[in-house]
């Protein structure tokens, strides 16, 4: 695959959701792939909520985590490594909405607005999504420089508890190479 790399790091937030098979170790795996990848840096893991679907009723509940990354990938390349970790994992599209192993979002990019044929940012329904919106709110420091925070908060001042989501567990993913800098 080609993935091309910008000269300047800079930060974006990902949101990650999985509810089939064993949702947390599925999601640790998502994490370490992405860190793994010698463009990606993984800076920052909400805690992990398990909340009701959303969308398509009839299936288990998420558990929805997000992340903050720095990356030299420019926004497309960062998604199209994002989607080969979710077919790496066994993802599957059958059902719009419907139950996966694993699903990875790509929300925001230093508030960039791009609509090409593959991808959309700020993600177009980030901003009605608690399951996104709790876990976000985490990681995004107020003095974010592109307008995040205010705008996570604004939102969820709006959806206001409408959707399940409860907190589930804290993150228990440490990066492989902090580890060895100790
Ligand atoms: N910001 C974005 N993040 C991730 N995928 C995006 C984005 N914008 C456009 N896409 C496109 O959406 C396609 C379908 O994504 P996916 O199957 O994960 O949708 P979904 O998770 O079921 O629904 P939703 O997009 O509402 O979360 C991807 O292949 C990708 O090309
Ligand atoms: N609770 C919850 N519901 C959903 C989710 C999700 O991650 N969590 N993802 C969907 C498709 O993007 C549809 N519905």
């Amino acid at each position: 695959m080609n993935t091309s790399s910008t000269s300047e790091a800079s930060e974006a937030y990902i949101a990650l959701g999985a509810n089939l098979g064993d949702r947390e170790a599925t999601l640790i795996e998502a994490i370490t792939r992405l860190d793994a990848h010698p463009a990606i840096k993984v800076l920052r893991c909400s805690n992990l909520y398990e909340t009701d679907p959303v969308g398509y009723l009839d299936q288990p509940c998420f558990v929805n985590m997000a992340l903050a990354l720095q990356t030299t990938l420019d926004p497309e390349s960062l998604l199209s490594v994002m989607l080969d970790i979710e077919n790496g994992l066994g993802r599957e599209r059958i059902i719009r909405y419907g139950p996966r192993t694993v699903d990875l979002d790509l929300l925001w990019a230093c508030g960039k607005e791009l609509h090409t044929p593959i991808l959309t940012l700020p993600h177009p329904r980030m901003m009605e999504r608690a399951f996104v919106l709790i876990p976000l709110a985490d990681i995004v420091p107020k003095e974010e420089p592109s307008g995040l925070y205010e705008r996570i908060q604004g939102a969820l001042h709006v959806i206001d508890g409408k959707e399940g989501v409860r907190f589930w567990k804290t993150c228990t993913w440490h990066s492989e190479s902090a580890l060895s800098e100790n």
